[in-house]
């Protein structure tokens, strides 16, 4: 069964498109990275599966029970971490995580057990208003772990986190997968999502513009890889006989002896070859693989942060 289902789901607010006729499917036991620009329509997804916002058209699932129709029965197997969630100021950590082990019913999780996964057991006992931002962060993503949920919808997971923080999380990311968890996270840093998801859906302007695992889209990019190579010399012909090798997208000069290729995988020793062949020696040969970065720009033609 899959753990999502988006068919034709669209969302108006006014005259502003939210989301325009999103399909997306999300199989159970998978990491799935939802990218996108502020504004993309991540977050109106994410509140379409929870039933806090209806669609405009379309319908959603989760593990086969309709958002919208039996939203309550749909929700119980989630845990949630939402968007700009603000804690409960004078309840403490612990207490936090008690409510949530009670609207859960979840009565056997011990709630020091969950704040010691996210790092902030020791101020289990300090009332939330003290907590920093990154703080807060951590102990809404204890309440989402609390009754090891099906399915984790977690909405910008790394917001308010120091690199530290955020490899802590993805961590936990990985231990909740590893126990069967599917993971649906929006993030509009690209790096959290590399390391962590299967596959990535990239959202601009309400549509969903690529859904593929990091190397496919590395593929659709022409391979992706980009050789950096220093020459002995750089003759006026040299460039366009690389151009014609199989494989090779682009080829541009950056110096007098330095040349940047991108091209398909296959391709990179049959260009070392044909310039050993024209009798240039390769003094440095760099290879880079491009970045989700790179990708996220050349879908959306913007920065993705
Ligand atoms: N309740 C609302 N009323 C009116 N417009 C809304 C509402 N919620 C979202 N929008 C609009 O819908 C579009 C998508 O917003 P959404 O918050 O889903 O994007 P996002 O990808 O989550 O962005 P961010 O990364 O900034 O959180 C934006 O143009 C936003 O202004």
């Amino acid at each position: 069964m899959n753990a999502i289902d988006a068919t034709n789901v669209s969302k108006h607010y006014g005259s502003t498109t939210a989301l325009d006729r999103v399909d997306l499917t999300v199989e159970e036991g998978e990491t799935f990275g939802f990218l996108g620009p502020n504004g993309a329509g991540k977050s109106t997804f994410i509140n379409i599966l929870l039933d806090f916002a209806k669609p405009s058209d379309g319908q959603v699932e989760i593990f086969g029970t309709d958002c919208q129709r039996d939203g309550v029965d749909a929700r119980e197997r989630v845990g949630v971490l939402p968007e700009g969630y603000s804690v409960i100021e004078r309840l403490t950590g612990r207490q936090h995580i008690e409510y949530a082990i009670r609207s859960k019913d979840a009565h056997d999780t011990n709630p020091l057990d969950i704040l010691d996964r996210v790092g902030i057991r020791d101020a289990a006992g300090r009332k939330a208003s003290g907590y920093s931002k990154g703080m807060a962060q951590r102990l809404v993503l204890g309440m989402a772990l609390v009754g090891e949920p099906d399915l984790l919808l977690l909405d910008e997971p790394s917001t308010g986190l120091d690199p530290n923080g955020a490899a802590e999380m993805r961590r936990i990311l990985r231990e909740e997968n590893e126990r069967g968890a599917t993971i649906f996270f929006s993030s509009h840093i690209l790096e959290q999502v590399e390391a962590v998801c299967d596959r990535v859906g990239i959202l601009q302007n309400g549509e969903l513009v690529a859904v593929d695992t990091i190397e496919g889209l590395r593929e659709s990019m022409g391979g992706g890889t980009k050789l950096v190579l220093t020459l002995d010399e750089l003759r006026d012909s040299t460039l366009a006989e690389i151009e014609t090798i199989d494989g090779v997208e682009t080829v541009a000069s950056v110096g007098d002896s330095t040349i940047e290729v991108t091209c398909t995988n296959d391709a990179k020793m049959d260009i070392v070859v044909a310039l050993h062949q024209a009798g240039i020696e390769v003094m440095n040969f760099k290879t880079e693989e491009a970045s989700l970065e790179d990708m996220f720009i050349e879908y959306t033609g913007s920065r993705g942060r």
